[in-house]
């Protein structure tokens, strides 16, 4: 399909198979693209060992140098930025003007962390003794295992391998088994880019073998995560004995507070962008949709009407929209979380059904009248339906947003300053959306509270997790 595309794993610098093969399927067909090895624990084993002995090299390098060849690796990854985004929709699905827009964002960590690895500074603080000096040396953490989801298979990971990188530190992947061919396709231009062999492994396979060889090793200091809270919190477990750094980004269960004074039409523009993108499979979709009393009629016409023009399509498919979901579970759980509501009285005002392409296609859907009880309202549905809540007042709102267990993303739409600061501060949750519907960039940092997770992604704030500060007390 693409020069790019490769049905083995890469570690230590070579392409390797295994014995057993994992089949990857197109979510728009059910037709299998293709197969990826099942690497034994003993690979994941020569994988960190590999990441280990590239790293000592890689470390001593200026970072001026680093910072080159991961400059270089951006530009190829943007060089083949048509290519990689038609492998991303055929292994995801997403619509192909989104997959473009992914590699874009995953080339743009990349960028973003050549260029701080010439920023990792270290500091001379005031001594307690005229003797004596205070150094602080920041200095990479070690072998780094990262753990992608099918989401978004390129972002997720160069958000991940950038910092690791350019702190320093060896890197073995494990890429979600539906989306693998993105990763490995990384991979190869990672080694077309001149990282040294070793320095990025990606291995394929069963996620708790390969999982349990990269938690239980001492080599690997820092494993980075992001999927569901549930196996998020497994790893950090698995990781305790070896005292391991994490970094967690999990599930979500994003608020999205329409209030009375807002401009209502940019409010619907938000809701749409932040609802409907990836079918709504992102941790940072809104997953529950509040609006105030005065304007709750208006605002679910409005948005009802926005969803429903939405083009449902395969992603290759030129103007699509909203692609299939994953697999025929994520289409179960859609289907339940509106059963449940309608069941307890809300109702559908647009869409509700699978799709009449069949599959895994599921129509854009708008529940109105949904309450705060409902599966819908306590589990991140991860698909196309927008369940709108009303409420009165801004006290009631918060209390509503902040009854979660989750603290991701959170979007509102007001215009009196003071309610945006309130609102802003007392919402609990790692990143607000103000006006907009839309968070994501690689200069920002991406993260949440509670059990959304630990550490930030992105940003200036993104390399600290793959760096140790060291003390150096100097007697002079
Ligand atoms: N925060 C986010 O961005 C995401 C949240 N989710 C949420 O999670 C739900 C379930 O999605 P799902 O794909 O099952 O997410 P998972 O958390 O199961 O998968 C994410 C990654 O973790 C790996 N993994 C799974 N089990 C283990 C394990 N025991 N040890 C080590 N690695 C493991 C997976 O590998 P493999 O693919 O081989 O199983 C994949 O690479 C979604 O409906 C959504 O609500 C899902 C994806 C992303
Ligand atoms: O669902 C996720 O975890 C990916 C979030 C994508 C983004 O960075 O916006």
């Amino acid at each position: 399909m693409t020069q790019w595309m490769r049905e083995a794993s890469l570690i230590a610098g070579q392409w390797v198979t295994a014995d057993r093969w994992i089949d990857v399927d197109d979510p728009a067909t059910g037709e299998r693209i293709g197969r990826v090895p099942r690497c034994t624990g003993e690979q994941t084993a020569q994988a960190i060992a590999a990441a280990e002995q590239a790293m000592g090299p890689w470390a001593k390098r200026p970072a001026k140098e680093r910072a080159g060849i991961l400059r270089r690796y951006f530009d190829l990854i943007l060089a083949n930025q048509d290519a990689l985004a038609a492998l991303l929709t055929r292994e995801q699905g997403k619509p192909l003007a989104e997959a473009k827009a992914e590699i874009a964002y995953a080339a743009g960590f990349i960028e973003w962390f050549a260029e701080e690895a010439k920023r990792i500074y270290g500091d001379v603080l005031p001594s307690h003794a005229a003797d004596k000096r205070i150094v602080v040396l920041k200095q990479p953490i070690g072998v780094v295992a990262a753990i992608t989801p099918w989401n978004f298979p390129a972002a997720m990971i160069t958000r991940k391998i950038g910092p690791a990188l350019a702190a320093g530190c060896g890197v073995v992947l494990k890429p979600a088994s539906q989306t693998p061919f993105t990763a490995l396709a990384l991979g190869a231009l990672a080694q077309e880019a001149g990282l040294p062999d070793g320095l990025l492994n990606v291995v394929t396979g069963s996620a708790a073998e390969i999982g349990d060889v990269l938690t239980s090793s001492q080599t690997v200091r820092k494993l980075s995560f992001t999927g569901s809270t549930d196996v998020g919190a497994r790893l950090y477990a698995q990781s305790a004995p070896s005292i391991k750094k994490l970094s967690l980004e999990l599930g979500g269960n994003a608020p999205f507070i329409v209030f009375d004074d807002a401009d209502l039409e940019a409010a619907v523009v938000g809701a749409i962008a932040s609802k409907f993108r990836n079918a709504g499979q992102t941790c940072v979709c809104a997953n529950r949709i509040y609006a105030q009393a005065g304007i709750y009629d208006a605002f679910v016409e409005k948005l009802a009407a926005a969803t429903a023009k939405l083009k449902v399509a395969p992603g290759t498919e030129a103007g699509s929209e909203i692609g299939p979901l994953i697999d025929d579970k994520a289409v179960a759980k859609v289907r339940e979380h509106i059963d449940d509501a309608l069941s307890g009285g809300a109702r559908v005002v647009t869409g509700g059904q699978a799709h009449k392409l069949g599959g895994r296609f599921f129509e854009p859907t708008v529940l109105a009248d949904v309450k705060p009880s409902m599966m819908i309202s306590r589990e991140e549905t991860f698909g196309p339906v927008a369940p709108v809540f009303r409420f009165e007042t801004e006290d009631e709102v918060i209390a509503l947003a902040n009854d979660t267990p989750f603290g991701l993303a959170s979007y509102f739409y007001a215009r009196d300053l003071g309610r945006v600061w309130r609102v802003a501060e007392r919402i609990e949750a790692g990143i607000v959306g103000v006006n907009t519907g839309l968070i994501s960039t690689e200069l920002a940092p991406f993260g949440g509270v509670k059990l959304s997770g630990l550490g930030r992604e992105g940003s200036r704030y993104g390399i600290d997790d793959y760096l140790e500060i060291k003390y150096v007390c100097m007697s002079v």
